[in-house]
């Protein structure tokens, strides 16, 4: 079958320029949505997606489109997850098209998510078409956008398609573009079956339904399909597409998107990004590209009531069902007891997931330091990828550690451009160059350890930018780095829940605002406590708790027994909760408050 009348295509934006509503428009245009499943809105995120005003992942839709040269056109409209964390999926998506349609903002221009989603768009060699959306707003600023476009992307502005997703202006001139402007699936010559996982999803009834787009050949119900990673078979009971409910269907064919469904247990049977073929007669090699996905950010998630382990550990399960991204493993810490350390994409993936326990399955939790995975090489020689301070090798057993990178885009008013060089400064990063976006803002690239970019930069880029700033990241390797272990010791005992690995630089400055903020929340004993960062046995920074004095009460004036009463009751109710650390009790509290407060 000629693959002619196909095309595969994505849309990328910045946040909120609007992808889904203009997606909503071409499937309206193309009848593909009745009015009534329009109220049930198409792209059913999760509350979650919606507050963070992103979207992680949606159906694929195939539409019909009646073009001008009164042919009718198969439009294969991927979804792709829109921020960078998630950038792996976003490249597994594009390779599954041939087309990627740009949408800019026609008030707010070109943002840093339009540039880091527009890379990854033109890695995978894509056409793209460029969009201007909102041009019904007053502050349309077109000649603006037209500069941005030519200046910053590199796209001439005849290329771009004027158009409002709400007012249905340019809907017909961005078909029609689809349709002669990006080329249809190429046919391959063996028409051996590969078929490309870009997607997967968990569907308690069905199960594991895998996103497809069959590169070559074609796959139909009852064949005995194999996936490369895993080298297992598996016996196809569905395959169909997306109108955008799933349809079940004969068959998919070469430059068809639609899904595969076999019979897998969990969605960490397959792969994103993997491929399938037929068993009885098989392609040789993959489709190019495949990569493990590995997390990038990793950090310890405890129960802050340890009763509620098992819950815990249930959610979890649940949680990676869905997500094969997410990974966790047991691990206990000697001051938070039982939990989990697990590993994320990146940091919104992070949050996502701390999120969803609280609010899906009811979890108090508290989460140790974010850390990122360190590469290090130990000097008998052997390679190691360390995600947990504990485990990092004695100083004089370690060669070199090298850190992960990341290239940051960020855009920002030209006011600030001073303060946010200094910041990226501060945070161990280089700037590569800045350019003048418009009459207000600039856009600076640069790059940084990510593990600088874990905690708190985006924070202070906002507040330093009065909330003007934007950025965005992508991975860049990895570089090595003067890296060392910092133990934080109670009373000379560590507590491994404070210890980080950190660069050598910042180890006294981090050790001392550590150290201070302990001192605040670790209540009086009837010693004085010292509290001490250390690097391998040296203390670099000391604050010391001085010792109570006996009567507990004795700061309560006069007779004042209601309050005095209170008091007491409340240390009562403090000691159930304490964790003792060598001689000291510390009130978990305190841990969930230095945790908590960022750093
Ligand atoms: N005036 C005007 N508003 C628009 C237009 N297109 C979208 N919007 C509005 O812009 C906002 C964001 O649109 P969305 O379609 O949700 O944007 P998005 O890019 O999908 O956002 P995320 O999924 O959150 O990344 C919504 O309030 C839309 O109603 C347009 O052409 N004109």
């Amino acid at each position: 079958m000629s693959t002619n009348l196909t095309r595969n295509f994505s849309i990328i934006a910045h946040i909120d320029h609007g992808k889904t509503t203009l997606s909503d428009r071409l499937l309206e245009y193309t009848n593909t949505i009745s009015d009534r499943q329009k109220q049930d809105q198409l792209l059913d995120a999760m509350d979650l997606e919606r507050e963070k005003g992103i979207t992680i992942k949606s159906h694929p839709v195939t539409m019909h489109y009646r073009a001008k040269d009164g042919k009718t056109y198969k439009l294969n409209l991927l979804d792709t997850p829109g921020h960078v964390d998630f950038s792996y999926e976003v490249s597994r998506s594009l390779a599954a098209c041939e087309g990627a349609i740009l949408i800019v903002d026609a008030a707010q221009g070109v943002e840093a998510q339009t540039l880091a989603n527009m890379h990854l768009a033109m890695d995978q060699g894509l056409t793209i078409v460029p969009v201007i959306n909102k041009i019904d707003l007053p502050s349309a600023n077109l000649p603006g956008v037209y500069r941005q476009l030519e200046d910053v992307v590199c796209i001439p502005r005849e290329e771009a398609i004027k158009a409002s997703a709400k007012t249905g202006v340019g809907i017909e001139d961005i078909l029609e573009a689809i349709v002669t402007r990006m080329p249809p699936p190429r046919e391959s010559e063996d028409n051996l079956l590969r078929a490309l996982v870009f997607d997967s999803v968990y569907d308690a009834y069905r199960g594991v339904v895998s996103y497809v787009r069959v590169v070559s050949g074609q796959v139909k119900r009852g064949m005995r399909v194999r996936l490369f990673a895993t080298d297992e078979t598996y016996e196809v009971k569905e395959v169909g597409v997306f109108t955008p409910k799933m349809q079940r269907t004969d068959t998919l064919e070469t430059g068809d998107v639609g899904y595969i469904i076999a019979n897998m247990k969990s969605a960490a049977d397959v792969k994103i990004g993997d491929t399938y073929t037929d068993t009885a007669n098989p392609c040789k090699e993959p489709l190019a590209g495949f990569k493990e996905i590995h997390p990038m950010v990793f950090s310890g998630i405890y129960p802050v009531d340890s009763s509620d382990f098992e819950a815990l550990k249930a959610a979890m399960a649940k949680l990676q069902i869905n997500d094969a991204a997410f990974t966790y493993s047991a691990e206990s810490s000697i001051a938070l007891g039982f939990g989990f350390r697990c590993g994320f994409l990146g940091l919104l993936h992070m949050e996502i997931i701390q999120e969803r326990l609280r609010r899906e399955f009811n979890m108090d939790v508290i989460s140790t330091y974010p850390s990122v995975i360190y590469e290090v090489t130990r000097t008998d020689g052997e390679e190691m990828l360390v995600d947990n301070p504990s485990i990092l090798p004695e100083p004089q057993e370690i060669q070199e550690i090298r850190e992960p990178l990341v290239r940051v885009f960020i855009m920002i008013p030209g006011d600030y451009i001073g303060d946010v060089m200094q910041l990226i400064l501060e945070k161990r990063g280089a700037v590569e160059h800045t350019e003048t976006i418009d009459d207000t803002r600039v856009m600076i690239t640069g790059t940084l350890p990510l593990a600088e970019i874990l905690v708190d930069f985006n924070d202070k880029l906002k507040s330093m930018t009065r909330g003007y700033g934007s950025m965005d990241y992508e991975h860049a390797g990895y570089r090595a780095a003067n890296l060392i272990k910092m133990d934080m010791m109670i009373a000379g005992e560590p507590v491994d829940a404070f210890s980080m690995i950190v660069h050598r630089d910042k180890a006294e400055s981090r050790g001392r605002e550590l150290a201070t903020k302990l001192k605040d929340v670790i209540p009086k004993q009837l010693f004085t406590v010292a509290i001490q960062a250390c690097i391998g046995g040296k203390i670099i920074a000391r604050e010391s708790i001085s010792a109570m004095r006996k009567n507990v009460t004795a700061k309560c004036y006069g007779g004042d027994v209601t309050r005095k009463r209170k008091l007491l009751e409340k240390q009562k109710e403090g000691k159930k909760r304490m964790k003792a650390i060598g001689r000291v009790n510390i009130p978990q509290e305190a841990f969930i408050r230095v945790l908590k407060s960022g750093d």
